[in-house]
């Protein structure tokens, strides 16, 4: 397939930390959009199917024809997972950290669990699959949490206001005169985040909590997923979500892209929806 990209030759010990490498990409990239890795069979092209590698060829022809407009590429393990494809996923993580060294790989596993156990879920995702940052979730609170952010050069993202309705079960809870969404905002913005490498998840279908949380955290990143498929809209969620200076965000799209087109020709189709989606928010940032 057509490469759309040149190989960075530039190593990732030019940025250090996580939070150097997406802020560099964000710049380099010219782009705030981050592109989800969710495979699912049933949607791949036909001429797929069947193929013992397909999901690793099917990722590899996306991230090469996507790799020059996103500042992040997020794989989400649960699918790699169900399909018994953790090695793809493996192949996929050490495929990014080679050609396109500049782009940060965010695992997104939404891990939680005691300290121990952590500490495991922590060494699988840095070490195993060598991902620049990880999804947790803080409702087993800072010890569980501990694991992570001692891997100073990682970037830990807790959950915080998600996308989906069912988050306002507990997200919307009141603790102490606020929502528990703004209480994990503060907590993660004031005294987790000692080392400067946390981010939160707030979902681009609440514009309005995602101005809250912008508000709290300052100029912290966030990844705000929920834009493509879930509906949300980019005006809205850029303009609440960014920063000061117009950056700020991963916005994730996963399947709105990875399944645009669905013949010989789906890496391209995913390429052009990708560009909209960046210029879509690029639009916006300023
Ligand atoms: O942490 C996430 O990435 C995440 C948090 C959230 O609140 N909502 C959410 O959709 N996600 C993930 O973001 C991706 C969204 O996929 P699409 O809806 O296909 O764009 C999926 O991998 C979700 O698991």
């Amino acid at each position: 397939m057509t490469s759309y990209n040149t190989v960075c030759t530039n190593k990732r010990d030019i940025a250090v930390t996580f939070i150097e490498q997406l802020s560099a990409a964000w710049q380099t990239q010219n782009s705030q959009l981050c592109i989800g890795l969710d495979p699912d069979l049933a949607k791949f092209p036909a001429h797929l199917q069947g193929k013992p590698d397909a999901v690793l060829t099917f990722s590899k022809a996306i991230i090469d024809a996507t790799a020059d407009i996103a500042c992040a590429f997020k794989p989400q393990i649960a699918y790699f997972a169900a399909l018994r494809a953790e090695d793809q996923l493996e192949d996929i993580c050490k495929y990014l950290r080679e050609r396109y060294p500049h782009i940060p790989i965010v695992l997104d596993a939404k891990r939680g669990d005691i300290g121990a156990t952590a500490e495991q879920y922590a060494r699988e995702a840095f070490e195993r699959y060598g991902a620049d940052a990880v999804t947790v979730n803080p409702y087993m609170g800072f010890d569980s949490v501990q694991p992570y952010v001692e891997r100073k050069d990682k970037g830990v993202i807790v959950l915080c206001r998600t996308s989906n309705a069912g988050g306002s079960d507990l997200q919307f809870l009141d603790v102490g005169g606020k929502p528990l969404y703004q209480h994990v905002a503060h907590l993660v913005a004031d005294k987790w985040n000692t080392s400067g490498q946390c981010a939160l998840v707030v979902g681009a279908t609440f514009p309005n909590e995602l101005a809250q949380v912008r508000a709290i955290v300052g100029d912290m990143p966030l990844l705000i997923p929920g834009i493509g498929a879930q509906g949300g809209d980019i005006k809205a969620t850029v303009e609440a979500g960014r920063t000061e200076n117009g950056t700020g965000m991963m916005i994730n799209s996963s399947r709105a892209i990875l399944y645009a087109g669905k013949d010989q020709n789906f890496a391209q189709a995913a390429r052009q929806v990708a560009l909209d989606t960046r210029d879509a928010i690029n639009q916006h940032c300023k």
